[in-house]
């Protein structure tokens, strides 16, 4: 379920996308108390990240493990409890209807899973390359749908997709949009981009946002600047 209030400082979300845990302690560091939530995928997963979970969470600050679980459904689930047991705040499954119910049936109290809609990398031809008959928008309907009747808490999707999947899903569903581009920044890989605006005016609660900050010459500059265009936009 979503929190019934969210500070404006709360929604955006840090991706700690860097190599080691000493690199990302420096990061946050630096980002001091400009930045209160961060996520760790798979670059420092990988490299021992997990093991800053409990330590943030010690310190006030919210963990998003994103390591976007695919699997059999009991290593799904057991996976899922290993997770909850480091005090992470979201944790991230593909949508997939084994992956999700598994994974929220696991999940405990305190974690909340997150269903990954489709990868804001992809646009329809990536889609139809892997595949699958449907577009984005279709995809992105259908398992949302698919994630709420299975009691998942919330939904990665972009910016583009948010306002229609608000509309679907209702009040209750937490929205989370990667892709997260500020004007004038390097879109990468990225291909369903919104500045951080345009993203909570359509109706996302939290923005994920890793080069355009850890990149930045000035990281806690750049966080500061995406808080303050969250509160313009009425987040
Ligand atoms: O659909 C998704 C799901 C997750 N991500 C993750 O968000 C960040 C975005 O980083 P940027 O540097 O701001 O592009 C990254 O950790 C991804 O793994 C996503 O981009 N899209």
């Amino acid at each position: 379920m979503k929190p019934t209030h969210v500070e404006s400082r709360d929604r955006l979300i840090v991706a700690l996308d860097l190599s080691s845990v000493e690199a990302a302690e420096a990061l946050i560091a630096r980002l001091g108390d400009s930045v209160t939530f961060y996520k760790i995928g798979y670059q420092l997963g990988y490299a021992g990240g997990l093991a800053l979970v409990p330590k943030l969470a010690e310190r006030g600050k919210k963990v998003f493990v994103d390591l976007k679980l695919h699997d059999i459904g009991n290593t799904v689930a057991k996976g899922v409890e290993s997770i909850a047991k480091l005090g992470a705040t979201f944790l991230t499954v593909h949508a997939y209807p084994q992956t999700m119910k598994a994974a929220a049936e696991a999940r405990g109290s305190s974690l909340k899973i997150l269903a990954v809609t489709v990868l804001t990398s992809y646009d329809d031809d990536d889609l139809h390359a892997a595949g699958f008959r449907f577009g984005v928008s279709d995809l992105v309907e259908a398992r949302a749908l698919q994630a709420q009747a299975l009691g998942i808490d919330g939904l990665v999707c972009s910016g583009e997709e948010a306002a229609t999947v608000r509309g679907i899903v209702g009040a209750q569903m937490a929205l989370v949009t990667p892709g997260i581009r500020p004007a004038g920044s390097a879109v990468g890989d990225q291909k369903r981009i919104m500045t951080p605006g345009r993203a909570i005016a359509a109706g996302a609660d939290y923005l994920v946002v890793g080069r355009p900050v850890v990149e930045a010459a000035d990281p806690k500059a750049a966080a500061e600047a995406i808080v303050a265009e969250i509160v313009q936009a009425g987040g």
